[in-house]
């Protein structure tokens, strides 16, 4: 079986694979086999005697476990591939820190606090310790405190640390140190652990406890990590302390994919692996097998303006393909509309399925034209990330209520559903209990069960509804012992009033409030069905359920797919994926780059990184779009170009305006470049100027396709002139300066000037609602008026 297995990879992956002998890395460019090799070295080592048991792979999302358990059980069959760990970092350690909760003084049944649970609990606490609340934003404050996690950086170490508290004075937030002493403590108080305490508690737990490290350096006595380039300090020191006996570890990256630092990764890791592994053996693989020989050869020419990283030469065998593809538009409703209809031909022409498509964009918030649209055309879609499910408010009601039953300290579950729906224990009251419990040094929920003892200032009537508030979630407590997830689940929904008050409604929100809520439900049911029938557990706990839904990142899918649907994801998401077809939108200057990554050269790298992985999710086609307007922050806002598109080397780049002739200017290194599409040539024209935007800002030139697809493409601007087109509907001749005209899509307007001759005679029109805009009027649609 092994040697078949062997068949399947090229000498370089085959000899990362068979490689036994201690540490290895593999760096490799983008869809050169990484993933591939890990995946066939589990097989590798089960064939070679391992248990499954004792293999460990980390992998970067719970979707990409669950990927590679599938094609492992494809070469092993499923029963071995069920049995192995694997998950995210997160997943693998928050179910050790389960089993070893009492070790580091925590209970198994945590919670996890996820992002904005963490950001809630800094924020009252910033609250209580009477802090300018706009000097101590606390968005910035609770990044300050994960970064510090992330460095394995603990409250005391923080305080004493000349370099963060100085720091913190320049940015005129000296309590950070406090806060985060604090934090630390709420956290501990509620039995919360928020997503970066699961790695610096990890670290702890086999810091302080040599045997429990031990225990499990020795069950895992295989280590495989995917995505190593973004794995961050606290990461990589946990792998270290599971490994270092053994040196049983398999890592495999690609330092031109990293694009976490924003998170904490860093990107030395990959550079010192070989310093820590004592003989670590680096391999490198060359062949690209997933991309045409035209993407991989723009991608590298992208990356190697990048100045920090390894070198690599990346080539591929595939066929020679097609040049990229760079379509410009005029808005960005138009961008979504050139997307659309080229996925519509691109399948019909190819006869593939939707699923073969995927549109990457830098934000989430870019989707919203393409969804209008693909709902428009009747394309189905499916959106990753984004507002995540759970992360819906009737949903994450719900969620605190179970959250509270499996662990009544959780602070912040508590505050939300502590009078929702509403049962007279105000913010007053609420108050109050914060304070006796910061008094006595223990949880809300401590102080709720004993008022009196703790010296809870409330009248009796309030004694007696937090009695009920309390008699209420210890009935459901008992029961979720016994119960299965599903069916106290469900109770917990309607004898708390949740349904009720979710139900009284009957305006579109409320009814999707109740889709939502049965279809929690229903994953619920199907979540203990599931886990039955894999014969894991006899009783599916509530606490199990609660496990899975809180470690969802926001790069797992909300829901799987059945049928073919075009993707729709952040660059970030796509990390690891592949496509047939890739549309990258919006390269625009104030969104890829994003505006908030130019002020550093560092951070510069990282979105042109960025850019790299996005290129290298292409398979067969990879189409770049702009546009010239779009609709952002409720009005439309001009953009060029972005920065990036003249990195790519221009002979791999075919400029399609839907024109034979058109041209695109861009500023490179050397001056301007033009882009020209005409039998697909490239001409690096001489320097004409120096200033990139200054010259894009000039008035465009507006030009309309013809009649039979009117409204359908609009075509842009300065930067991309056109000489050629198909006649207008109106003739230009009846037109004189001072005329008024409407025009199909900007409404009326006053001729202001009017230029040129024949093919080339302009107009410029001042619109009474779009603003002064000149038209080429050959193309022009419009009507004179007088
Ligand atoms: N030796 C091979 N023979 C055939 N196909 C291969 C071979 N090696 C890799 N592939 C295929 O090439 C594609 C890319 O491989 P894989 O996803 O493992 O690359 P990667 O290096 O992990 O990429 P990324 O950097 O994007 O994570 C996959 O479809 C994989 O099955
Ligand atoms: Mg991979």
């Amino acid at each position: 079986m092994t040697d078949n297995i062997l068949e399947q990879l090229n000498d370089s992956q085959r000899e990362a694979v068979t490689y036994c002998g201690g540490a290895s890395l593999v760096i490799a460019g983008a869809g050169s086999g990484k993933t591939r090799v890990l995946t066939y070295k589990i097989a590798y080592l089960l064939g070679q005697g391992f248990m499954p048991w004792n293999i460990l792979a980390l992998t970067f999302t719970n979707k990409a476990a669950r990927e590679m358990k599938e094609r492992i059980g494809a070469l092993v069959g499923i029963e071995q591939a069920r049995r192995l760990n694997m998950g995210t970092f997160h997943s693998v350690f928050s179910r050790i820190l389960r089993t070893e909760a009492q070790a580091i003084g925590y209970s198994p049944n945590f919670t996890i606090y996820d992002q904005s649970d963490s950001r809630s609990l800094v924020k009252a606490i910033i609250k209580e310790m009477g802090l300018d609340e706009k000097v101590y934003k606390h968005t910035s404050v609770a990044d300050r405190i994960s970064m510090a996690k992330n460095r394995l950086m603990l409250p005391q170490a923080y305080a004493s640390s000349r370099q963060t508290v100085s720091d913190d004075v320049a940015r005129k937030m000296p309590a950070v140190k406090d806060i985060y002493l604090r934090y630390c403590d709420r956290c501990r108080q509620a039995n919360a652990m928020d997503f970066d305490d699961l790695l610096v508690n990890t670290f702890v737990l086999f810091d302080r406890n040599e045997d429990i490290r031990r225990k499990y350096s020795e069950r895992f006595g295989y280590v495989l990590v995917d995505e190593y380039q973004d794995t961050n300090y606290a990461q990589q020191a946990i792998v270290t302390q599971l490994t270092r006996d053994h040196q049983h570890i398999c890592a495999v990256g690609d330092d031109a994919q990293s694009i976490y630092s924003f998170r904490g990764a860093n990107i030395d890791n990959i550079l010192n692996f070989t310093s820590s592994y004592d003989g670590a053996r680096l391999f490198k693989l060359e062949q690209n097998y997933r991309s045409t020989q035209f993407i991989v050869q723009a991608a590298n020419s992208l990356i190697k303006h990048n100045s920090r990283q390894i070198p690599k030469d990346t080539f591929s065998r595939n066929e020679q393909g097609e040049k990229l593809v760079l379509k410009p538009a005029y808005s960005d409703k138009e961008e979504a509309l050139i997307v659309c209809n080229d996925i519509k031909r691109i399948r019909r022409e190819e006869r593939c399925e939707y699923s073969d498509f995927a549109i990457l964009y830098r934000t989430n918030s870019q989707s919203r034209s393409f969804e209008e649209c693909m709902r428009k055309m009747n394309i189905p879609y499916h959106i990753y990330g984004g507002m995540s499910f759970y992360q819906r408010k009737e949903i994450k009601d719900v969620i605190a209520y179970f959250r509270v039953v499996v662990n009544p300290d959780d602070e912040e579950a508590l505050r939300r559903i502590i009078n929702y729906p509403s049962r007279g224990i105000g913010d007053t009251t609420l108050g109050r209990i914060v304070a006796a419990a910061t008094l006595n040094g223990v949880s809300l929920w401590t102080v709720i069960c004993s008022p009196v003892a703790y010296g809870l200032d409330v009248n009796k009537g309030t004694i007696g509804k937090l009695g009920k508030f309390r008699d209420l979630v210890m009935g459901w407590g008992e029961r979720a012992n016994t119960d299965d997830a599903y069916t106290i689940g469900r109770d917990i929904i309607s004898d708390s009033g949740v349904s009720c008050d979710i139900y009284s409604g009957r305006d579109p929100e409320d009814i999707a409030r109740q889709e939502n809520l049965e279809e929690f439900l229903s994953g619920m049911q199907d979540f203990v069905e599931s886990r039955r029938e894999e014969g894991m557990e006899e009783h599916v706990a509530l606490a199990d359920f609660l496990q899975e839904v809180s470690l969802l990142t926001d790069l797992d899918s909300d829901t799987e797919v059945d049928s073919p649907k075009v993707s729709l994801m952040t660059v970030h998401s796509a990390k690891g994926l592949e496509f047939p077809t890739v549309f990258i939108v919006g390269l625009e200057e104030n969104i890829f780059p994003s505006p908030m990554c130019t002020s550093s050269m560092r951070e510069l790298e990282e979105e042109r990184r960025l850019l790299y992985v996005a290129v290298t999710r292409a398979e067969k086609h990879c189409i770049l779009t702009c546009a010239q307007n779009r609709f952002r922050y409720g009005r439309m806002e001009y953009d060029t170009p972005s920065r990036f598109l003249r990195d790519f080397d221009p002979s791999l780049i075919r400029m399609d305006n839907g024109s034979p002739e058109a041209s695109f200017q861009a500023h490179g290194s050397a001056g301007w470049k033009t882009y020209e599409s005409s039998g697909s040539r490239f001409v690096n024209s001489k320097p004409v100027a120096t200033q990139f935007k200054a010259d894009l800002k000039m008035p465009h030139v507006e030009r309309l396709k013809p009649a039979s697809s009117f409204g359908k493409t609009v075509q842009p601007t300065a930067s991309f002139t056109n000489s050629s087109g198909s006649s207008s509907m109106v003739s230009s001749h009846e037109l004189c300066e001072g005329s008024m005209i409407e025009h199909q899509r900007f409404g009326m307007g006053e001729v202001l000037r009017i230029e040129g001759v024949g093919e080339n005679m302009k107009a410029t029109v001042n619109f009474r609602n779009a603003g002064t805009k000149q038209l080429l009027l050959k193309f022009a649609k419009y009507k004179v008026i007088k």
